[in-house]
């Protein structure tokens, strides 16, 4: 008898006695204790009349006994409800401000994502006299430095020193939304842009963030708020100009939960559904005696009422069972993922062919401007869109009503990569069904993938064989049709890329944001 798996157990002692988030149950606003009532009001706006188990969890450590003592790392599954888990304690601790200045920072992976979590602090920080700004690269850099940034009239007669932007520039925002990129933009260019009192950071989706460097925003974050003014004064004239204006050195004080320290320590919280715990990875957020949170014994999870189903097929004929799929779905917001973005621009066009099939298709990809991209998303979420091809750029943390299903067209290679894309449905308690096509190569190696998550069987999904028989001759003609249109896209390709090489041609000059 084949002798049963051993849990891996992680290195990092402190990962080893973690709170278990499933032990909390729901609990009900008016019985949350110490709710401000203004934000109990801003909730129930939302249609939210319970906090979820990771909201009630993290609430005991931070309003609660825990009082913000230590950093927490929390790893719950997808669409369990992580956004309002940190926005509303730290919402409630930062209200009623006495003056208006930066002293919370949620650093996402990109701009979509940040863009739907300043949607959540939007509907409560107001409440309790808190405003949130925006740092995407959504608007031009003048226009998000005006809304981040006010510079107060002079008053008649007052000397102002022109070096000291803390007489002259104000943060027009509590609260900072951003993704690394613009983050790191304004720490380096935008006057008065300062951390100096930045109190919370969030990494949200930190085993994504902490994959890539992005131009070094943590380590410059981090090094902007551990500096204290004793050692500001000495190291002043040391300091790279890339850090920006000195400006951004904390303040000395003293708050609770610091005990012993002279100075404010600044609270982290780090989310993900599938957090690391990589003790390299995680070194580099300087976490102070972090807590553990996590929901159930296994490392990964999947939503609760998420199923899960495999189609097997020829990969010639995976358009053919997609198809055919999607018409026994009849219409219902789904979301395909396809491994790449050229993949995704060619599957998209060829479904758009299948005359017969009333469905409104759109693609969503890291190819396309994010104009275009954010018009897409628009219409999805308001139905005019039912099904979305879409890249990885989809796969985290993006928040849509109504998606009833996920297909995986091409087969998630890791683990993470199935849990964040099926976890764009079964979200919040819903149900939700995720399919995965497969070529009977592959089928081994995506059970024993599955097998690393929790409720991970797997049934066979029946098409009835009648239904893709039917669409032989229509994807024949659609091929024939997706064929001509990538020769056009092609040579319409080559012809820009040599206009663009042109000496002296505009088109040459233009550069990617
Ligand atoms: N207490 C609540 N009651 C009802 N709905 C809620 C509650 N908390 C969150 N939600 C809703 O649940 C959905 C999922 O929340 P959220 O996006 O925060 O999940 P998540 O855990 O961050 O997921 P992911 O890991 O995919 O990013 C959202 O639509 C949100 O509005």
């Amino acid at each position: 008898m084949a002798e049963p798996k051993r849990k891996s157990m992680p290195v990092l002692p402190w990962m080893r006695s973690p709170v278990d988030i499933s032990l909390f149950e729901e609990c009900p606003l008016n019985l949350l204790p110490s709710l401000d009532s203004r934000l109990e009001e801003a909730l129930k706006n939302m249609g939210i009349s319970s906090l979820f188990p990771v909201q009630v969890a993290v609430w005991q450590e931070t309003i609660g006994p825990g009082a913000f003592e230590r950093d927490l790392c929390i790893n719950s599954p997808t669409g369990s409800g992580k956004t309002l888990a940190y926005a509303l304690p730290m919402v409630q601790m930062l209200s009623n401000p006495a003056v208006k200045c930066l002293r919370a920072l949620v650093v996402l992976p990109t701009r979509d994502l940040a863009l739907q979590v300043k949607e959540v602090f939007a509907a409560i920080a107001p409440a309790v006299g808190l405003s949130v700004g925006l740092a995407v690269g959504q608007s031009s850099i003048a226009d998000e430095i005006s809304n981040l940034i006010r510079r107060p009239k002079h008053e008649a007669g007052v000397c102002y020193d022109p070096e000291d932007h803390s007489q002259i520039f104000q943060s027009s925002v509590d609260i900072l939304v951003a993704t690394p990129g613009r983050l790191v933009d304004h720490i380096n260019t935008t006057k008065g842009f300062t951390l100096e009192h930045l109190r919370y950071l969030v990494v949200d989706e930190t085993d994504r963030l902490l994959r890539e460097s992005y131009q070094s925003w943590l380590p410059t974050v981090l090094k902007l708020t551990q500096l204290t003014d004793v050692i500001s004064s000495h190291l002043k004239d040391f300091l790279p100009s890339t850090l920006g204006s000195f400006k951004t050195i904390r303040r000395l004080g003293v708050e609770r939960g610091f005990k012993g320290k002279s100075y404010p320590r600044l609270v982290k919280m780090v989310l993900s559904a599938t957090l690391t715990q990589d003790p390299s990875k995680l070194v580099q957020l300087d976490l102070h005696h972090p807590l553990f949170m996590t929901t159930g014994q296994r490392r990964y999870q999947l939503p609760e009422k998420l199923e899960s189903f495999k189609l097997i097929c020829e990969s010639k004929n995976k358009p053919l069972f997609l198809v055919a799929l999607l018409q026994t779905l009849s219409g219902e917001k789904c979301i395909v993922f396809t491994s790449s973005v050229e993949s995704t621009h060619r599957l998209c066009t060829l479904l758009n062919f299948f005359s017969d099939l009333q469905i409104k298709i759109k693609e969503y990809s890291g190819l396309q401007r994010q104009a275009v991209r954010s018009k897409t998303l628009k219409a999805f979420r308001e139905g005019k869109v039912q099904v979305l091809i879409s890249s990885d750029a989809m796969t985290r943390g993006m928040d849509i009503e109504g998606v009833r299903n996920v297909i995986n067209y091409d087969m998630p290679p890791y683990i993470k990569t199935y849990i964040h894309r099926a976890g764009r449905t079964a979200r919040a308690g819903q149900a939700g069904r995720c399919f995965t096509l497969l070529r009977k190569d592959e089928v081994k190696r995506f059970k024993q993938l599955l097998q690393k998550a929790d409720n991970s069987s797997c049934a066979t999904y029946p098409l009835p064989s009648d239904s893709i028989q039917s669409l032989h001759s229509v994807y024949i003609s659609a091929l024939e049709k997706l064929k001509e249109n990538v020769e056009l896209e092609t040579s319409k390709k080559r012809k820009f890329n040599s206009k663009s090489a042109r000496p002296g041609s505009a088109k040459g000059k233009r550069t990617k944001e």
